[in-house]
């Protein structure tokens, strides 16, 4: 079994490894996976994340989602490891935090019941829904309160059939993992 932290290490290398044309094709891939699925196309309201330049874009999941005239909203991380998730507007204030991720500073308040789908970020999935994060444990804490559907999107890179990591007890299983083909 290795390690969450050694899987972190080595999940991190390897996305900084993909070949742009392979992020490309693979983000491509995933997009049209995510906007396929029944549960994107009912959903009114999507819980995403403002994305890191190693992770995979997510400015193409919020525009799509505006454009349908859903309700999109991202994380504020709050001490104690909670996050609040605001409603993400052209007005909508965002400030960089001390971790060098941006979040929003105003905006409504979605409750975690009110989530349709979430999409939700992390380094490493297995396709049976288990899955590794950053190890802020933050989503741990906020997906037990969510009713929605809980999707992970994977770089091929990003994703194991079952998990070669001991599984903790207070690990949110997903429901769906989508995973970009390799080249
Ligand atoms: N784009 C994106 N946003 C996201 C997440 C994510 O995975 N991706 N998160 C997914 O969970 C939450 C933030 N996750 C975090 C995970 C770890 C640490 C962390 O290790 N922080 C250090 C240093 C803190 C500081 O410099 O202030 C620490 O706490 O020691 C921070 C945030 C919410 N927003
Ligand atoms: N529901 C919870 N209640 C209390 N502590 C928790 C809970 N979930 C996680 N933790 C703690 O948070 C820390 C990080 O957990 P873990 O390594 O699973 O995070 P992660 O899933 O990688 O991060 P994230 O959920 O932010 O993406 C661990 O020390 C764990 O003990």
């Amino acid at each position: 079994m290795a390690t969450k932290a050694n899987l972190r290490q080595q999940t991190i290398k390897a996305l900084k490894q993909l070949s742009p044309a392979e992020r490309e094709m693979g983000a491509q891939s995933l997009y049209e996976q995510l906007f396929s699925l029944p549960e994107w196309q009912q959903a009114t309201t999507i819980a995403t994340t403002i994305s890191t330049d190693l992770e995979l874009s997510t400015a193409p999941i919020i525009a799509a989602a505006q454009q349908a005239g859903k309700t999109v909203a991202v994380p504020q991380t709050l001490p104690a490891r909670q996050m609040a998730f605001h409603t993400l507007t052209a007005d909508t204030h965002l400030v960089k935090t001390a971790f060098g991720l941006m979040e929003p500073a105003d905006g409504k308040i979605v409750s975690p019941a009110d989530f349709d789908l979430l999409v939700v970020p992390g380094l490493l999935y297995a396709q049976s829904g288990e899955r590794v994060g950053f190890g802020g444990g933050y989503y741990d804490r906020y997906l037990p309160h969510t009713t929605g559907t809980k999707v992970a999107l994977a770089f091929s890179v990003q994703q194991v059939s079952a998990p070669t990591w001991q599984v903790d007890s207070f690990d949110v299983i997903l429901d769906r993992v989508l995973v970009a083909p390799t080249k």
